[in-house]
C-alpha cells in the first residue's frame, strides 16, 4: 500500500492554486486546506467589528474572538458560512493591513500547521513551503504572468456575479497583492518545483502534479 504524502503549495495571487490543487485533492482523496481563506475570514471579522485597520492592537485583539472552520468544504467564521462573502472586493481592500502583522501570522501559522496531522494533505498559501510546512514531502511554487492572472480573475468574477468587475482594477490589485505578498515573505523555496501555468491548461497541470504525487507515494 503506497504511503500518502504531505504537499505544500505557494504561489502568486490568482495563479490557480485553489482550482488546481482542489481538483488534485478530490481526484486522489487528499484533504485540501486553503490558508488564504483564514486570512480572508479574519479580515471579514475585523470589518464586521468596524476595526480601525491602522490600529494593530485592535486587529490583534480580534484574534481572541476569531473562530474559523471548514464544514462541507465551506469556510465558516464564528459558525456562519462565508464562502462568497470573503471573495468580495472589500476583503482585498483591507487584507493588506492584516497579513503583515507578526502576531496575526504567528496565530495563523500555528493553526495551519496543526491542521496537517500526517500524509494525505495538500495545503496552499504564501508561506507554506517556507514556514508552515518546511519539511513537506512535495513543495510546489505556482506562478503565472500578471496578464494571465488578471484575465482569469475577471472571468471568474463574471461567473460568480461579483459586483463592480473591472479588468484594470483587477490587474492593479494583483500587482499590489504581489508586492505585499513578497514583503510578507512569499518566495520560491530552493527545494520547490516551479510550475508556470501561464500557457498550460489547468487539466494538464492537475495531471502533472498527480503523476508526481503518485511517484513520491511509491518511494
Ligand atoms: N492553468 C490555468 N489555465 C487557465 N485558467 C486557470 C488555470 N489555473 C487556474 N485558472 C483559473 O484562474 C482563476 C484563479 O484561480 P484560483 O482562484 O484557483 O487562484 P488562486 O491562486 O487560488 O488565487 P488566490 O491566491 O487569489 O486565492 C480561476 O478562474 C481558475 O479557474
Ligand atoms: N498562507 C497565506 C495565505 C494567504 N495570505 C494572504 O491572504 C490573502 C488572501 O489569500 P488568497 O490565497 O485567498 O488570495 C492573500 O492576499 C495573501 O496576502 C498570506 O499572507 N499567507
Amino acid at each position: 500500500m503506497n504511503k500518502k504524502i504531505i504537499v505544500a503549495v505557494d504561489g502568486t495571487a490568482g495563479s490557480g492554486k485553489t482550482a488546481t490543487f482542489n481538483a488534485v485533492a478530490k481526484k486522489i482523496g487528499y484533504e485540501f486546506i486553503d490558508t488564504g481563506l483564514m486570512y480572508r475570514a479574519f479580515t471579514l471579522l475585523c470589518i464586521e467589528l468596524k476595526i480601525d485597520f491602522t490600529n494593530k492592537e485592535q486587529i490583534i485583539d480580534a484574534l481572541n474572538i476569531f473562530d474559523f472552520s471548514v464544514k462541507n468544504s465551506k469556510p465558516h467564521l464564528n459558525g456562519k458560512e462565508v464562502e462568497k462573502r470573503i471573495q468580495e472586493n472589500d476583503i482585498v481592500e483591507f487584507i493588506n493591513y492584516v497579513t503583515p502583522i507578526p502576531e496575526v501570522r504567528k496565530f495563523m501559522i500555528k493553526a495551519q500547521r496543526a491542521m496537517v496531522t500526517g500524509g494525505g494533505y495538500i495545503e496552499i498559501g504564501r508561506d507554506i513551503t517556507t514556514v508552515v510546512l518546511p519539511d513537506a514531502d512535495l513543495k510546489i511554487y505556482l506562478d503565472s504572468s500578471v496578464e494571465a492572472r488578471a484575465k482569469r480573475r475577471f472571468n471568474q468574477n463574471e461567473r460568480l456575479g461579483i459586483k463592480n468587475n473591472n479588468f484594470e482594477e483587477i490587474k492593479n490589485s494583483i500587482i499590489n497583492r504581489d508586492e505585499q505578498d513578497f514583503k510578507n515573505g512569499l518566495k520560491k523555496a530552493d527545494d520547490a518545483w516551479l510550475i508556470d501555468n501561464s500557457n498550460i491548461p489547468i487539466q494538464d497541470v492537475v495531471n502533472m502534479v498527480i503523476d508526481k504525487i503518485k511517484e513520491l507515494e511509491g518511494k
